[in-house]
């Protein structure tokens, strides 16, 4: 960027202007929500309207807060003179005269898309970098010199606002990019909204960041219908989410819901996860025909009669009559729970009409409701109809058939013995990340089961929820007038619907999300996929990731592998090939370690260089290894300054790094399992667990170990050294494979 100079000058004045009216638009709006909660009573739908504003209100100001850093980023100056500042949101005057463009609006595309080549009605394209309300520099592109007024020929150092944005310290958290958006990323982040848009790109490429800001485009562009769907990010796990999870909020948005697969199914928490084999047994598209078999194994009929004896009376009930039951239940084509309900009742109308012929009595309607009512509240007919179809909950049927190898042996009968044994689980043990996708398609298969204790406890949770919300409104809002909080939260009872479409969707495992988009797509099951697609019956979806770092034994080989059998020719790819993260000296050396992986593929470009080569630290023998791995931390910790670090290590080795460095490093060393795995100054995590992330500094304990550890070792390697941002150091013991040396 340009230094202190006269085109600094030049927009102050603006800019302080656009903060102004700002700041203007925040007080009237905490004025009039502080008038609408002193308001009480009236008529029911005038408190219904007055729910409304405030939910407005308070919307708008969370947005207006959201924008303050870096509110204008960009200037356009047009052929026939007219100019227009771009920005993180549209801003008017009470003239309604457009004193700022929001980054989303088409007006503002040309900020991102007008090239050199294709300048369109452009002269000039001005970044404008501020701080703390201050213009710090702007840096111009001009596109016509001739049509320039005299002296407005800027430096013509197009990159400058873009390199200053990458070579910037990391912090720990994603930031947004919508001050250097590039032309390849702007034509994804603006695609249309319907179909499924997969975004392929090599390591650094931008796909996360885009995705992000695609997200918050399609918001803005059709509020209408996503303000109410909502919108969901699939991420990998928690660490990468909450890496990722500012970002929507600095662009204004936060209705949007951030999960893990592992988090998908509301009430189910996946603390586990599964070796390599078992993950892809339970990923196998096959399961879902054996959770099918395993529903429908549970709709029995009996070996013989069944004798129920209600109120002395022995009653008999014919395999017949059980079977036509069931053909009549099965036949309501309704999830297994609520067929229920029919065979339950063909059950006891069957049951009402044994017991009326033992009691020899001819019985009108009336009599045979009351006899019927009667049957169902009695313990013995309950415990046939709960042997014959079982009420069933997905953890339940789940944890029943992977803990009886019968029930596996008949439901499993298209995988093997091995693959079946492979199931097995015992009561108790924690759900794993790929039992999740199998709970999902059984909770599909079997519905809700009719429970007023849970539909109690469901009430008093959003009641609780409700209290608790309206707190944090208010603590957030600081109106310095006194509300009580339940007061607020009576208010929005009943009026949730237009209070946080993304807390409801949380909460509800078959709300239909507008937009779904998944990140690092690659690691997904076929399992996980028919989850994440329920999620989008639209099949508005945006799908990033990199098929060269899939990692996971039962993520994808392909995206037509993994597409076709939901939306068969449907799907549309971009491609991005830039790579904003990695400089090319250590992408050179990533190079090698593709094309170990594929040599057919080739790795983005980076769009920088540091000059600093990747080092190799040799070590004599293997019992120094942790102690080199502190020195080299030490050193690059001093050169990273206020930034971050990661030692990336074999999984084996993960325990013994993190207590050597902890012992040995006078800063705090995290894990991926701790809160705070991203704030400390050191990370000692995995390559798996790094998948995402981006650090400085990344430190590599025994690449070859971390290559032998799996099968799909060289693409955990790729991923460990196309982290840093900066510098890459590999420590080893045992010779470096081939590739590296
Ligand atoms: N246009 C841009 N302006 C500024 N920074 C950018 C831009 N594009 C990407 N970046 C930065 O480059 C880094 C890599 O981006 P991101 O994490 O989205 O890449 P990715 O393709 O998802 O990588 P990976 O596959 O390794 O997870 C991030 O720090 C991001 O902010």
């Amino acid at each position: 960027m340009a230094g202190h100079d006269a085109a600094v000058d030049e927009e102050q004045p603006y800019i302080t202007h656009l903060y102004e009216r700002l700041d203007v638009l925040k007080a009237r709006l905490t004025a009039r929500l502080a008038t609408l909660y002193r308001e009480h009573g009236g008529t029911h739908a005038s408190v219904w309207d007055r729910e409304a504003f405030v939910a407005r209100d308070v919307e708008r100001l969370e947005r207006l807060g959201s924008v303050d850093r870096g509110l204008c980023f960009g200037r356009l100056d047009f052929r026939d003179g007219q100019v227009s500042y771009i920005g993180r949101m549209g801003l008017s005057d009470d003239d309604y005269e457009q004193l700022l463009v929001d980054w989303r609006a088409p007006a503002a595309e040309p900020f991102y898309r007008a090239t050199a080549a294709d300048p369109g009605e452009l002269v000039r394209r001005r970044h404008i970098l501020t701080r703390l309300r201050k213009v710090l520099a702007v840096d111009d592109e001009v596109f016509d010199l001739d049509a320039m007024p005299a002296g407005g020929q800027g430096t013509l150092r197009g990159e400058a606002a873009l390199l200053a944005a990458l070579t910037e310290h990391r912090t720990g958290r994603m930031s947004d990019i919508v001050a250097t958006i590039q032309a390849e990323q702007d034509r994804i982040i603006r695609s249309p909204l319907s179909g499924v848009l997969v975004v392929q790109g090599g390591p650094g490429t931008g796909k996360t960041v885009a995705a992000l800001h695609r997200a918050a485009y399609l918001l803005y562009t059709h509020r209408d219908r996503l303000g109410s769907s909502g919108v969901l990010v699939v991420g990998p796990n928690r660490t990468f989410l909450h890496y990722i999870d500012q970002v929507l909020p600095s662009l204004g948005e936060t209705g949007v819901v951030l999960s893990t697969v592992g988090e998908l199914v509301p009430g189910v928490e996946a603390t586990g996860d599964d070796p390599a084999d078992v993950a892809v047994v339970k990923g196998d598209p096959r399961m879902a025909a054996v959770i099918a078999a395993a529903v429908r194994d549970r709709q029995r009929l009996p070996g013989g009669p069944i004798e129920v004896k209600v109120d002395r009376v022995e009653l008999t009930l014919a395999p017949s009559a059980v079977r036509a039951a069931r053909t009549h239940a099965r036949r309501a084509r309704k999830p297994h729970n609520v067929a229920r309900r029919v065979f339950v009742r063909d059950l006891l109308d069957h049951l009402a009409g044994e017991q009326a012929l033992a009691l020899g009595e001819t019985l009108d309607e009336d009599d045979l409701a009351e006899i019927r009512a009667d049957l169902a509240a009695e313990p013995s007919v309950a415990a046939v109809v709960d042997e014959l179809w079982p009420a069933l909950t997905p953890e339940r049927l789940l944890g029943e058939l992977f803990g009886s190898p019968s029930l596996l042996a008949t439901a499993g009968a298209d995988l093997t013995a091995a693959e079946r044994a492979l199931l097995a689980r015992s009561p108790g043990e924690p759900w794993t990340t790929s039992d999740v996708p199998l709970l999902d398609e059984a909770a599909e298969l079997l519905g809700e089961v009719d429970d007023p204790d849970e539909a109690a406890r469901l009430a008093r949770q959003r009641e609780e929820a409700e209290i608790q919300y309206a707190r944090d409104l208010l603590d957030e809002l600081d109106l310095e007038i006194p509300v009580d909080p339940s007061l607020v939260a009576q208010r929005y009872r009943g009026a949730e619907a237009r209070r946080s479409v993304a807390e409801r969707a949380g909460l509800d495992r078959s709300w239909a999300f507008g937009h779904v988009i998944v990140d690092e797509a690659q690691e997904l099951s076929p399992m996980a996929w028919r989850m994440v697609m329920r999620r989008a019956p639209g099949r508005s979806m945006t799908v990033v990731g990199d098929i060269a770092q899939t990692g996971a034994a039962a993520g994808a080989r392909s995206w037509a592998d993994v597409l076709e059998p939901h939306v068969p020719g449907r799907w549309r790819q971009e491609s991005l090939t830039v790579n904003y993260r990695t400089p090319s000296e250590v992408m050179d050396l990533a190079a090698r370690v593709l094309k170990a992986i594929d040599p057919a593929l080739s790795p983005p470009t980076s769009v920088r260089s540091t000059g600093e080569q990747p080092r190799t630290v040799p070590v004599w023998s293997s019992l120094d290894l942790v102690e080199t791995v502190a020195t080299e931390v030490s050193a690059e910790l001093a050169a990273v300054g206020s930034g971050r670090l990661a030692v990336l290590a074999p999984s084996a080795r993960l325990d013994e790094v993190h207590a050597g460095l902890a012992a040995a490093l006078p800063v705090s060393v995290s894990r991926a399992e701790t809160a705070d795995a991203l704030d400390a100054p050191v990370a000692v995590l995995t390559a798996g667990q790094a998948k995402g992330l981006e650090f400085d500094t990344v430190v590599v304990v025994e690449p070859a170990e971390l290559l032998a550890e799996s099968v799909r070792g060289a693409t955990d390697l790729y991923v460990a050294v196309t982290r840093p941002t900066q510098r890459l150091v590999l420590v080893h013991a045992e010779p470096l494979p081939p590739m590296l040396a």
